[in-house]
C-alpha cells in the first residue's frame, strides 16, 4: 500500500512564508490553552472570550485543507510534520519540542512542559510522556534515514516526571534486519523519571528501499 501523500510543490520561500504567518498563531492559540486550564476570571469574562473564541472559529473556518497536513506533503516537504502533536508548527497542543539528532542515531531535546499537560497533581501525564519518548525515538531511528514505525514500546515510570523544564534522549541500539531496537529516557532536575524500550520496525512497504548491509545484524549502528 503506498503512502497517502498528495504531491506538494510548493516552494521552499512560500513554505516559510506560510509558516511566519502559522507559527505567531500557533503560539497565540497555544496560550490560549495554557489559559483555558489556568484562568481564574469570572463567568462573564469566560463567556465574553466564548465569543471572541467562536467569531475566530468563524474567520478560519472559511476554507479548509481537503486532507491532513501529514498527507499534504511530499515524502521530503517540511510541511507533513506541521501537524505533528509534538513539534508541529502548526499545532498548539505540541509543547513544541525542538528536536535534535546526529547521523549516528541519536536525538534529544530541551523542553518545557506547563500545566496543560498535568496528569498526575504538578506531574506530566503518562500518555504525554509516551508520546514525547515515542516522537524523539522517531528522530534518533529517522536520523539513519530509515523509514521505521513504532512496533513495540514499553516504558517504565521510575518516578513522576514533574511539570517544567525537562529533557528527553533517545538513541537506537542495535539493528536486526527490519528491527531497530532503540532505547530512551526523560530526565527532569533528579534525573531520569520515565525509561524507554522500543522496537522499531521497517514496514514490509518500504523493504525494497533497505539499503545494503541493513538487512544484517549491525550492532550499534544506524548507518546503512
Ligand atoms: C519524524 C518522526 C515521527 C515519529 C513518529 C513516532 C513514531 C510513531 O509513532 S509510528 C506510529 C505508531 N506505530 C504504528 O502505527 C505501527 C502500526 N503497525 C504496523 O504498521 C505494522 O504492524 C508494522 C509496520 C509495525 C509491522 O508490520 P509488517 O511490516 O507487516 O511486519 P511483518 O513483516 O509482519 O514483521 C516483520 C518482523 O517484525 C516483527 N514485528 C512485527 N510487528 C511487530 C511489533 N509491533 N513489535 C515488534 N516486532 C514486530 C515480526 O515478528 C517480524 O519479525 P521476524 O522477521 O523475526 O519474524
Amino acid at each position: 500500500m503506498a503512502w497517502p501523500y498528495v504531491a506538494d510543490d510548493t516552494s521552499d520561500p512560500l513554505l516559510a512564508a506560510d509558516a511566519e504567518v502559522w507559527q505567531p498563531f500557533t503560539d497565540a492559540v497555544r496560550e490560549l490553552v495554557d489559559a483555558c486550564v489556568q484562568s481564574d476570571v469570572d463567568a462573564d469574562d469566560v463567556r465574553a472570550a466564548q465569543a471572541d473564541v467562536e467569531a475566530a472559529l468563524a474567520r478560519l473556518g472559511k476554507a479548509r485543507l481537503s486532507t491532513t497536513l501529514g498527507q499534504s506533503g511530499t515524502v521530503g516537504s517540511r510541511r507533513r510534520a506541521w501537524g505533528n502533536p509534538v513539534i508541529g508548527v502548526r499545532n498548539p497542543i505540541a509543547p513544541p519540542l525542538h528536536v535534535d539528532s546526529d547521523p549516528a542515531g541519536r536525538a534529544w531535546s530541551d523542553f518545557h512542559l506547563g500545566p496543560a499537560y498535568e496528569g498526575p497533581p504538578g506531574l506530566v501525564h503518562g500518555g504525554v510522556v509516551s508520546l514525547i519518548i515515542d516522537q524523539v525515538l522517531g528522530h534518533a531511528v529517522g536520523a539513519g534515514r530509515q523509514p521505521a514505525m513504532t512496533g513495540t514500546l514499553t516504558i517504565r515510570y521510575e518516578r513522576g516526571t514533574p511539570l517544567g523544564d525537562l529533557r528527553v534522549e533517545a538513541w537506537v541500539e542495535r539493528r536486526e534486519g527490519v528491527k531497530i531496537h532503540a532505547g530512551a529516557h526523560v530526565l527532569g532536575p533528579d534525573g531520569p523519571t520515565a525509561v524507554a524500550e522500543a522496537v522499531f520496525i521497517v514496514p514490509r512497504r518500504f523493504r525494497d528501499q533497505l539499503s545494503d548491509g541493513i538487512g544484517a545484524a549491525d550492532q550499534g549502528s544506524t548507518q546503512g
